[in-house]
């Protein structure tokens, strides 16, 4: 078995594949590295035999995972790094190392995926679009805030927007003008969010035509599916890449 590991700005994401199958045996998401151990430990009947990672943190920090990970479970940690080239794609930045990995593999996962023109929208903590073309050819992309992030910032630059988790959740029951500071906050910046999608389709139809595929990933995906029609929604999509960059040797 295969444990994979997406380590973003505020989560981690893990996963156990068992080797050659598209067979998930396990997985979650949490916010430390000692959660990780504890969740991975807690798993009867796991034979983990390889681990791989892609990490959107500092050197130190994915460091230090993957020393846990060495320390609990005897496994080596590859980590995926930067490339000019994989898998038919070519990195559109100029300096391709500045590229986030957790962008470029979810990009190569598109295009490994489909073959042809794509779009890939991911809604994390940032949120972040992506333009490959039909030949292979990252054009580029846009990195802006995403719902913590923007959420953050009223919160800490402000006296009075102040709610809880519930009534964040309840919010998000219709698109009506808000009539309290939660709805306010959470319609506003998801709608954000939503004409930041669309704007991101209009681009890509003035680039392809109609000939392009969209994928949404990240954990507020939801946020924008219903003005994405026909997008695929790949939750793992950073993990058909990350299989991509790190073939077990
Ligand atoms: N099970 C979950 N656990 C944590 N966050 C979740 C979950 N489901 C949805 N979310 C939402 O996903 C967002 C975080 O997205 P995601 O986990 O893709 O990014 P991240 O790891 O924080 O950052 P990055 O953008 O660097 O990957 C938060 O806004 C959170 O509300
Ligand atoms: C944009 C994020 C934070 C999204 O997770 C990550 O891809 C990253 O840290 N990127 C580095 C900057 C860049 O991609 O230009
Ligand atoms: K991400």
């Amino acid at each position: 078995m295969i444990l994979e590991l997406d380590c973003g700005n505020s989560f981690i994401k893990w996963r156990v594949i068992r080797r050659g199958l598209p067979v998930v045996v396990a997985g979650g998401v949490v916010d430390s590295d000692e959660k990780l151990v504890d969740a991975i430990a807690s798993i009867p009947g796991l034979s983990l035999r390889h681990s791989r990672m892609v990490s959107v943190r500092n050197e130190e920090e994915t460091q230090k995972l993957a020393l846990a990970i060495t320390e609990s479970f005897g496994l080596q940690t590859q980590c995926a790094s930067s490339a000019r080239v994989l898998a038919g794609v070519r990195n559109g930045y100029e300096a391709y190392e500045r590229l986030g990995l957790d962008r470029w593999l979810a990009l190569v996962g598109a295009y490994a995926t489909v073959g042809r023109s794509c779009l890939v929208l991911d809604l994390g903590t940032a949120v972040t679009s992506d333009f490959v073309d039909a030949q292979g050819e990252h054009l580029g992309g846009f990195i802006c805030p995403g719902m913590p992030l923007m959420r953050g910032q009223l919160k800490t630059h402000t006296r009075r927007i102040r709610y809880d988790d519930a009534a964040a959740e309840e919010a998000h029951s219709s698109f009506a003008p808000g009539r309290s500071t939660a709805e306010a906050v959470e319609r506003g910046c998801t709608l954000m969010l939503r004409g930041f999608a669309v704007s991101q389709l209009e681009l890509a139809h003035q680039y392809w035509g109609d000939d392009f595929v969209v994928f949404v990933t990240g954990g507020d995906a939801d946020l924008v599916k219903d003005v994405t029609p026909g997008a695929k929604l790949v939750p793992d999509l950073v993990f058909v890449g990350l299989a991509l960059a790190c073939p077990l040797l």
